[in-house]
């Protein structure tokens, strides 16, 4: 079966948050059962990594949206990688959504519907004269007009739209329509229209053949007014017609403290003088105070999202209680100028890395005690995984992927309210059981012992596909 997975961020070339993680690991854990092929827009980042980029096909102007040419490469592994090339639209500098402040591009309506036209373009056929799909994957709102324009196109393709964060939905003002090539039929309450503007995500969740999220209480979660972002009413829908499934992301294998290149001292269940090395390595390349207390961790981007504030406002107890705190992530300016100001107020206590950059990501998971997550809502969550596998139990909110991946009291600890109260419950426990050496002890194993492979994942999705590329 032949599946064209479109994605915006992919960690190979470009990484902003967990949909590249995922975009990375789940086509190649999907290789065994399809001819997969990833699409990409041609960001600056991405064309100066590809070697070998053969040009395979052209798309015309279309609307507002300028003319483009397809390229095909591969990565290092030999998946294959198709990349749109327009430079006036992908060629800048910044991340793949916003300009080097972090201000979403104006264009960024012709910039993702020009990508997903021509998505659906290849996938019919009409751009690489030597492959079609048989199936198309979407991902988030940056490719949900794929199933949109295959609808409008008369294509009978069909598709899947992942969903990794309702909270994004791409909206933009009714005249986009126009500039895009969409019918102006479209623009109604059960269409693209969302409260007067048009919204690519609700495209995606109106013409996709099924739609998926990446764990089954997200799935619930996105039918209820709480955490539904207006759309509860369509996802509900959906879910009732059995065209909505959760199925819960992995992690990549190559996160295992054992053999991780990067970590001060390698280590696995039960060296706890090989972790302690890293707990000292992190609190030296912090500048902490040299501690025996234990150290709490946090690998997030830095938004609203992930309850950063719930931290910053819990942050006097744990260091009252003799804890430490590092951060890295990128996000949000007030919230990444928060943390910097905590870290000035306590620089023996506080770390924090303001970026992003894998390796240091692994030292702190492999250095701290703790991870903490107390994020509002988490659709699946990878650092809470990436955590367990190295020892740093997580103290999340029980919700989503966060509830079904940390096992209370027994690899994690979760707690119920998204508040500095129902927090400071789990941390208190964490600071229990961090004095309790065999307690600590056993959940530290029971943690590393968990498998987050991407197998099972990987054939849900691809029976998935073949269930509805036979429907
Ligand atoms: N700038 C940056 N700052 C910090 N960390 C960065 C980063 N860029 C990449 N990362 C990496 O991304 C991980 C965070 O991914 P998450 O899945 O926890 O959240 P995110 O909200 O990005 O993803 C959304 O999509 C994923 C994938 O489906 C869902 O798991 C999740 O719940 C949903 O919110 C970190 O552990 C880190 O390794």
């Amino acid at each position: 079966m032949r599946v064209l997975f479109v994605t915006t961020e992919m960690d190979d070339f470009v990484r902003v948050g967990g949909l590249g993680a995922v975009s990375a690991a789940l086509p190649r854990a999907l290789r065994p059962f399809a001819d997969i092929r990833i699409m990409l827009p041609g960001y600056r980042d991405i064309i100066e990594q590809l070697t070998h980029l053969q040009i395979v096909g052209r798309c015309p102007a279309f609307a507002e949206m300028p003319a483009c040419t397809l390229g095909r490469a591969a990565t290092r592994d030999g998946l294959p990688v198709y990349v749109l090339l327009c430079s006036q639209l992908y060629d800048r500098p910044g991340n793949p959504y916003g300009d080097e402040s972090g201000r979403d591009w104006p264009d960024n309506d012709i910039r993702f519907a020009r990508f997903a036209s021509a998505a659906a373009e290849l996938a019919m056929g009409s751009l690489d004269k030597n492959w079609a799909a048989d199936l198309i994957h979407a991902n988030d709102w940056q490719a949900s007009l794929v199933p949109a324009y295959l609808a409008w196109r008369g294509a009978k393709l069909p598709s899947i739209l992942t969903i990794h964060n309702l909270a994004y939905q791409g909206l933009f003002p009714k005249e986009s329509l126009r500039r895009i090539g969409a019918p102006e039929s479209s623009f109604h309450i059960d269409g693209t229209e969302f409260y007067d503007q048009l919204s690519f995500l609700k495209a995606g969740l109106v013409y996709a053949s099924h739609l998926t999220t990446v764990s089954g209480t997200y799935a619930r979660e996105i039918t209820t007014e709480e955490f539904g972002c207006g759309l509860e009413g369509l996802l509900r829908v959906r879910s009732d017609a059995s065209e909505l499934t959760g199925i819960l992301n992995g992690i990549d294998e190559s996160w295992d403290p054992r053999s991780c290149a990067q970590l001060a001292q390698q280590f696995g269940a039960g060296d706890w003088v090989g972790k302690r090395a890293n707990a000292d390595y992190v609190r030296k390349q912090f500048g902490l105070a040299v501690s025996r207390g234990p150290i709490f961790g946090i690998v997030a981007r830095l938004v609203h999202q992930k309850g950063i504030d719930l931290v910053l406002s819990a942050a006097d107890e744990i260091l009252d209680a003799g804890g430490q705190i590092v951060v890295t992530g990128s996000g949000e300016p007030a919230l990444e100028q928060a943390l910097i100001d905590a870290h000035r107020r306590r620089p023996d206590a506080i770390g924090v890395a303001i970026g992003f950059n894998e390796a240091q990501a692994r030292r702190i998971f492999a250095g701290s005690d703790f991870t903490l997550m107390p994020s509002r809502f988490e659709p699946c969550g990878l650092s809470q995984m990436y955590a367990q596998r190295f020892g740093s139990l997580p103290i999340g909110h029980q919700t989503g992927g966060l509830a079904e991946t940390i096992t209370d009291g027994e690899t994690g600890f979760l707690f119920t309210q998204p508040s500095r109260d129902s927090l400071l419950g789990g941390i208190r426990r964490a600071f229990s059981t961090f004095i309790a050496q065999d307690r600590l002890d056993s959940m530290r194993r029971s943690a590393m012992a968990r498998s987050f492979s991407w197998t099972i994942s990987a054939s849900c999705y691809s029976a998935l596909y073949r269930k509805i590329a036979s429907a």
